[in-house]
């Protein structure tokens, strides 16, 4: 495979709030906090990725939107990139988290987010409207 490999962070607001979502795994980020995502497969545009991984974790329907923040280089190659989410249908669940929260600005700055995701604070507060 050629290239760096992409994982989508959706950044799904609502009311005014972000949703977060507490990971189990591995023990390292069991307990903090992120934006629900995964890995883009082979193939797959990082929009279809953002849809099927919010299906996958959050059993809902979503449309995704454009780029928000910087690239954030992770370890083998991959990069991590965050983008809009707007919800189509259904309810979001933790069905591969421990638990979801919908955070206000307020929160999002208290809340302990993995390392990888807090340069995006500020950007994600100015989506919140704070
Ligand atoms: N989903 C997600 N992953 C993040 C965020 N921040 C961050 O550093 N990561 C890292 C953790 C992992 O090393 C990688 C994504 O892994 P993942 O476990 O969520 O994705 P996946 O389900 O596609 O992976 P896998 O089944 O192959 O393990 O990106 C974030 O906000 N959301």
């Amino acid at each position: 495979m050629t290239g760096e490999r992409e994982v989508v962070a959706a950044a799904l607001i609502r009311d005014g709030r972000l949703l977060l979502a507490q990971r189990t795994r591995p023990p390292e980020l069991a307990g903090l906090w992120e934006l629900p995502g995964g890995k883009v497969e082979p193939g797959e545009t990082p929009a279809a990725a953002v849809r099927r991984e919010l299906r996958e974790e959050l059993g809902v329907e979503v449309t995704a939107g454009e780029r928000i923040g910087a690239d954030v280089p992770l370890h083998d190659g991959l990069v991590l990139r965050a983008y809009r989410a707007e919800l189509v249908d259904g309810t979001p669940q933790a069905l591969e988290h421990a638990a979801l929260r919908w955070v206000d600005a307020r929160e999002l700055g208290e809340i302990a987010l993995v390392d990888n995701d807090r340069g995006w604070v500020p950007e994600l507060v100015a989506l919140l409207g704070a």
